[in-house]
């Protein structure tokens, strides 16, 4: 069983504890998501990183219960603090009751192709009004009164007429922001984003990191905010967990994995963006080799074969985890000595 954080539960708004998320496929077992914990702040953003395949949407699918049909959860919890108490999502009936009044009202998502969220045949405003309508007592004109609002709060112009158009009349980044203020009409308590702004060019993905930043300041939102970029980890997370072949391999608060990154996957993600604050003479390194078959997993550390530390042991069976700091952990052997430095 992997360790979390011990935080005041208070502060948290959900928990997960040793998920585990396989795909079956043509006989063959996909260990997707293989074991992580971990927890969502109130109003703070956790930042789940990694490359492309570890297990980052997965584990969002997991926790809204949309998985896809070929996989499930195998093993362990998914809990929503919420304010009537402790809700255990991974039991909820993907499509009952239960789930539905909390998805997209309690814990909202928007995914990388608004396109998944929008249907291109109804308006934005009447998409928008129909969330409020499902999850509120709004009723009437208040319901198109509400989506106007909320499109001027997502900066959208003219927003009394654009409530009138259909998602193909708007640009990629009005969409994604048509997307978000759905997600955000019914004021969420968690917001999950996956890769939100990788369609959209750098000025936009700006503009819609200010907005969520907004939310989480101004609503108190707790964002999980899905990325393969260390730069986005660097500008917009309180926490961080670096995630490699459905592990977490580090976690913790952005200052102590950024300051004192103790395991050379994330060492690696960072060496390969230049990174805020992380001065001008930045020595930028693609990550050598490519990530293993995920039907044919390496025993040990899924990491073992790209890493100039690697020992013997890495390759015998996956590092425990190590408690450094009540927030930070990490999964590897040479952690202390990595940390300080150490080259292989
Ligand atoms: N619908 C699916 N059917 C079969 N396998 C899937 C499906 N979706 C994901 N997987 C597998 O689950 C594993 C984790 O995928 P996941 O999409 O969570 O990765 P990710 O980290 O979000 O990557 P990306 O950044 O590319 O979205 C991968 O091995 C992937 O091939």
């Amino acid at each position: 069983m992997t360790t979390t954080t011990q935080l005041p539960v208070d502060d948290i708004a959900l928990s997960v504890r040793d998920l585990k998320t396989f795909f079956y496929t043509n006989k063959r077992c996909n260990k997707a998501v293989n074991g992580v914990s971990f927890e969502i702040r109130k109003g703070k953003t956790l930042c789940i990183v990694g490359e492309s395949g570890c297990g980052k949407s997965v584990t969002a699918s997991a926790i809204m219960q949309l998985l896809p049909t070929l996989s499930r959860i195998e093993e362990g919890e998914i809990i929503y603090h919420s304010e009537r108490g402790d809700i255990r999502l991974d039991t909820l009936e993907r499509n009952g009751k239960a789930m539905r009044s909390i998805r997209g009202s309690e814990i909202a998502m928007i995914f990388q192709d608004p396109m998944t969220a929008l249907n291109p045949v109804f308006t934005i405003g009447f998409q928008i009004a129909e969330n409020l309508r499902y999850h509120t007592a709004l009723r009437g004109r208040q319901l198109m009164d509400k989506a106007i609002d909320l499109l001027r709060s997502m900066g959208i112009p003219a927003p009394e007429r654009r409530v009138e158009q259909f998602p193909h009349q708007f640009s990629g980044g009005m969409r994604q922001r048509a997307m978000i203020a759905m997600a955000m009409a019914c004021n969420p308590k968690i917001l999950i984003a996956d890769e939100p702004t990788t369609a959209l060019d750098v000025t936009i993905q700006a503009q819609i990191f200010e907005l969520m930043a907004t939310l989480k300041r101004e609503h108190g939102t707790a964002i999980m905010l899905i990325t393969h970029d260390m730069g986005v980890v660097a500008e917009l997370a309180d926490d961080v967990a670096v995630m490699y072949m459905g592990n977490i391999v580090e976690a913790g608060t952005v200052d102590e994995v950024l300051r004192r990154p103790s395991h050379p996957y994330t060492r690696a993600l960072l060496d390969s963006v230049p990174v805020l604050g992380r001065g001008k003479n930045q020595d930028i390194r693609a990550i050598p080799g490519s990530t293993p078959d995920p039907f044919n997993r390496p025993k040990g550390c899924q990491f073992a074969d790209r890493c100039a530390y690697r020992l013997d042991a890495c390759e015998l069976a996956l590092p425990a985890e190590t408690q450094l700091s009540p927030t930070h952990r990490v999964r590897c052997v040479r952690h202390e000595e990595f940390a300080n430095g150490v080259r292989s």
